[in-house]
């Protein structure tokens, strides 16, 4: 999908709702558990229950891949059964030496055809560039991440500034704003006013709204620009919304009052 495509899809829907498919066979409702792909029935469950209200779906791969050759073909279940035109994001945090790299964006972008994937940009320009040479498809650079343990070394104080902030000016300058997202996590509201400054024109997949705590409001008022320029996920907080025989309606429920927010902030752009 490229850029323009994503800035109408949000126009029309009014949301920049990114539902997170972190699907735990540990909490998915009992009775699912008897079909013969539960992962998967869950997912079908939860994307019919909420595709019009959000603009992406993020699968992320540890889910899957701890479940062996079964979870990969739950990932490709889902990520073939989310219909055409809403985005899709690998949320496999790659990133290795360059020909590495290469086979992890062919993974992503030609074997399961994401529209994107997010990458750990710590071991440089090598491991990022190649998941730019891809028409239409997308590198979404971990930028400042959502947990504590972002301060260990993301927010180190250098000479130049946060080290965060170079990382994240440095890697911009490998692609562009059609070709590259950062991830900021929404448990930082305090610093993307700062960020949206450094990249007026990218877009930022923000999670940590619902369980992590973050402010959909404060991280809306700082963060959108004339594009929308977010993407923000919310994961437990709508697949695990509910947990018996209503969990889809209890999905929905919790996307569309994410949604409903999302189309106030949008208005006032
Ligand atoms: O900084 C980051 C980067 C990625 N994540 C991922 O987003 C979701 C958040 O899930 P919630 O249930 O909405 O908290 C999850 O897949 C994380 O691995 C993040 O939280 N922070």
């Amino acid at each position: 999908m490229n850029r323009q495509e994503l800035v109408n899809l949000i126009r029309e829907r009014k949301s920049y709702l990114c539902v997170g498919l972190d699907t735990d066979i540990q909490k998915i409702p009992k009775h699912l558990l008897s079909l013969p792909d539960p992962i998967f029935a869950f997912n079908k469950a939860i994307i019919d229950a909420t595709k019009d209200l959000c603009v992406s779906y993020k699968i992320n791969t540890a889910f899957y891949e701890c479940q062996g050759i079964r979870g990969w073909e739950s990932l490709q279940r889902t990520v073939e059964y989310i219909p055409k035109g809403i985005f899709t994001i690998a949320d496999a945090k790659r990133g290795d030496i360059g020909n590495t790299s290469t086979y992890y964006a062919k993974t992503f972008f030609d074997t399961y055809g994401f529209d994107s994937v997010t990458v750990a940009p710590y071991m440089g320009r090598d491991s990022v560039t190649p998941f730019l040479g891809f028409s239409e498809k997308w590198a979404i650079v971990l930028g400042l991440t959502s947990n504590e343990g972002s301060q260990d070394f993301q927010q180190l104080q250098t000479s130049e500034g946060l080290l965060y902030e170079q990382v994240m000016k440095t890697t911009a300058s490998w692609g562009s704003p059609d070709n590259m997202m950062f991830v900021v996590g929404a448990t930082q509201a305090d610093s993307i006013a700062a960020i949206r400054r450094i990249l007026p024109d990218h877009f930022f997949l923000v999670p940590g709204v619902g369980a992590q705590g973050g402010s959909l409001k404060e991280i809306s008022e700082k963060g959108l620009n004339k594009d929308a320029g977010l993407l923000v996920n919310a994961s437990r907080a709508i697949i695990y919304a509910g947990n018996d025989e209503r969990f889809a309606e209890d999905a929905r429920e919790a996307a569309k009052a994410y949604q409903a927010e999302m189309a106030e902030y949008l208005s006032a752009l």
